[in-house]
């Protein structure tokens, strides 16, 4: 279904290098990574700590400098504009950060902080800015009068509120949400991932969603790009990647996440256990796949080559030399398909509740 809606955003064979010590080749912090984010949908990035999500964020954003590939922003390559062409095409693209103090000065109102994004582009009129300001406060599930008070008079989920909010002021077509749901409360969570999808409907805006939690993503994102060690592992439809993982270290992922039965917890960490410690960064660099150190399916061939990217007839993309028949070989007493975890049963509830509210 998401083929129908145009891309906002492409990111194509992306490789971003830092330098750690003088003389030392380039560390490789994202390696060849495409994805799209077509609008009024939410393309999911997830990995372990380490993996490269901001990185690649960071990159879009135009504050980490590519090595290769490129960045298409409505069909615009971001990587060869100049400053003051990309400063046009910033009110097209916006973030929201895991912390909302970030991006709110607490010396401000709000409606000053709101009304900073559409000064930047230019709009002085303050009868427009009060108008959309009011506007984008009730959107949010805010009082428009809040506009008059400072960010140390709300909770933190109704700072997330005003920072998502100060994020669609200039009517962006893609907002990229990083860890933007991690340090909230898993009911505040729920309210803020129910917001976002409420918010898509009505705006059309596409997101690039990234968390490090499955369920969260199993949530909101229509499609999903698993990323390990900088490189993408699989990529698809959120339903059969979380469901049906074709790559190992997906499965590992959909394992870690939590589960409210304590004896199917306890079977899952023992599965877990299989695929070694759970850290998007450890493995040492070799010419092969990035997982081998952590995976209890690897081959020869898998520490000799690097598995090409593989289209699956469903439409997914896995990066894997054992698939299929890594899958016969699982022995892991959890099942593949069905699992789910206890935060996303509860967000599913929380969405039920909203819902029938
Ligand atoms: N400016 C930098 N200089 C050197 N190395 C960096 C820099 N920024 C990131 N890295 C390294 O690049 C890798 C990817 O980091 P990144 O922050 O993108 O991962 P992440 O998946 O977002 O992790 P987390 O969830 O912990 O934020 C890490 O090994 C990190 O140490």
């Amino acid at each position: 279904m998401t083929q129908e809606h145009p891309p906002v955003l492409e990111v194509r064979n992306i490789s971003v290098g830092f330098g750690r010590r003088r003389r030392e080749p380039l560390f490789r912090a994202l390696d060849d990574v495409s994805l799209t984010v077509r609008r009024g949908t939410t393309m999911g990035l997830v990995g372990e700590s380490g993996s490269g999500k901001s990185t690649l964020a960071k990159a879009v954003l135009g504050l980490v400098p590519a090595q290769s590939g490129s960045v298409h922003l409505l069909g615009q390559d971001t990587t060869r504009l100049s400053p003051s062409e990309r400063r046009k095409l910033g009110s097209s693209l916006q973030a929201v950060f895991q912390d909302p103090n970030n991006s709110l000065n607490p010396s401000y109102t709000v409606g000053r902080s709101l009304a900073e994004p559409m000064k930047a582009q230019g709009i002085r009129s303050q009868q427009t800015i009060a108008r959309r300001t009011a506007k984008l406060l009730e959107d949010v599930g805010l009082d428009p009068a809040s506009a008059a008070k400072y960010p140390r008079d709300f909770s933190g989920g109704q700072r997330q509120r005003i920072s998502i909010a100060r994020a669609l002021m200039t009517e962006p077509q893609l907002v990229i949400c990083d860890e933007s749901v991690s340090a909230l409360d898993l009911s505040v969570k729920a309210q803020i991932l129910n917001l976002l999808a409420d918010l898509q409907d009505g705006h059309g805006v596409g997101y690039l969603f990234i968390s490090h939690d499955m369920s969260v993503v199993r949530h909101i994102c229509h499609d999903v790009t698993v990323l390990y060690r900088g490189q993408v592992m699989e990529a698809g439809p959120t339903r059969l990647v979380t469901h049906e993982p074709a790559h190992p270290y997906t499965r590992a992922l959909v394992l870690a996440a939590p589960v409210a039965n304590p004896q199917a917890q306890q079977r899952r960490r023992a599965a877990t256990a299989a695929y070694g410690r759970m850290s998007g960064a450890t493995a040492e660099a070799s010419s092969g796949c990035p997982f081998v150190p952590r995976c209890p399916f690897a081959t020869d061939q898998c520490r000799r080559e690097r598995p090409e990217p593989q289209t699956l007839t469903d439409g997914r993309v896995v990066a894997c030399h054992r698939y299929p028949e890594w899958r016969q070989e699982d022995r892991a007493d959890a099942p593949l398909s069905g699992v789910t975890s206890g935060d996303a049963d509860e967000l599913d509830n929380q969405r039920l509740k909203s819902e029938t509210a």
